[in-house]
C-alpha cells in the first residue's frame, strides 16, 4: 500500500479485494516498468492495447455524465473525459509515432480479447446498474494507475527507458483529476448509501464490481507480458 489517498470508498474497496489488488499494483509487467527490463515489443504491444481501452474508457466515463444526479458528478466525468482523450492518449500517440505507428493505425488495431472483456464489462456495469455500480468498475483503472505512478516515481531505476510512462501518472494534473474523482466517488457514495456504506444491502454488489476490474486490470497485464 502507498500513502496516495484516494478517499474512503476506494480503501474499502481496495482492502476488500485481499490480495487482488497487490497482484493488480505489483503485477510483472509493472516491475519491468520500474526496472527497465520489459522488454519494449512488450510495452508497445501493450500500449497500441492501451489506446484502445482509453476509447472505450473514455466512453464509460462519458456514460457516468448520462448516470450522473448532481452537477458535480457531471462536471468530474466530464473532465476526466478530457483528461483521457486530450491528455493521457498523447502519451501513447507520441510514443507509438516515435515507432512508426500512426494514429489512424492506432485506432484501427485489432482488440485483444482481454481488452474487450474489461472495457465490455465496465460499460456493461453502467448500463445495467446505477451510478455508484459504474464508478465500482471505473475505480480500480483510476486509483491503480495513480498507485503505481506515484511509486514508481520514486523506485523506479534511473535507467528504465519507461520515465515518460510514469510520469504521465505520477504527473500532478492526473493525481490531481484521481483526487478529485475519489472525492466525487466519496460524496457519491454518501448521497445514495448513507455514512454507513460499507454496511448497505447495496456493498457487496458494489465490492464485487470493483474486484472483477480489478481482475481484468491483471489480465490486461498478463496480455501485455504475452506481447503481439
Ligand atoms: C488498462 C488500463 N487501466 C487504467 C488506465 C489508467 O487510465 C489505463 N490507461 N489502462
Amino acid at each position: 500500500m502507498t500513502g496516495v489517498a484516494y478517499g474512503a470508498a476506494f480503501a474499502h474497496w481496495r482492502d476488500g479485494c485481499g490480495d487482488g489488488w497487490r497482484a493488480y499494483t505489483h503485477h510483472a509487467f509493472v516491475e519491468g516498468l520500474e526496472r527497465g527490463s520489459l522488454p519494449r515489443a512488450a510495452f508497445l504491444h501493450y500500449l497500441v492495447q492501451d489506446y484502445l481501452f482509453l476509447v472505450h474508457f473514455a466512453r464509460a466515463w462519458s456514460l457516468g455524465v448520462v448516470k450522473a444526479e448532481t452537477l458535480d458528478e457531471m462536471k468530474t466525468c466530464a473532465s476526466t473525459v478530457d483528461a483521457l482523450v486530450n491528455h493521457e492518449m498523447s502519451l501513447h500517440v507520441k510514443i507509438c509515432a516515435e515507432a512508426g505507428i500512426d494514429e489512424a493505425t492506432l485506432f484501427a488495431a485489432t482488440e485483444e480479447i482481454e481488452n474487450v472483456a474489461y472495457t465490455r464489462y465496465v460499460m456493461d456495469a453502467g448500463l445495467q446498474g446505477d451510478f455508484l455500480d459504474l464508478m465500482a468498475a471505473l475505480a480500480p483503472c483510476c486509483f491503480g494507475y495513480g498507485e503505481i505512478g506515484a511509486r514508481l516515481d520514486g523506485s523506479a531505476d534511473a535507467q528504465t527507458p519507461y520515465r515518460d510512462w510514469i510520469e504521465t501518472y505520477a504527473d500532478e494534473d492526473y493525481q490531481g483529476v484521481m483526487a478529485s474523482v475519489g472525492q466525487m466517488i466519496d460524496a457519491a457514495v454518501l448521497r445514495r448509501l448513507g455514512p454507513d456504506f460499507a454496511k448497505s444491502a447495496r456493498w457487496p454488489a458494489l465490492q464485487d464490481r470493483f474486484a472483477t476490474a480489478t481482475r481484468l486490470e491483471v489480465a490486461f497485464w498478463d496480455m501485455g507480458l504475452r506481447g503481439a
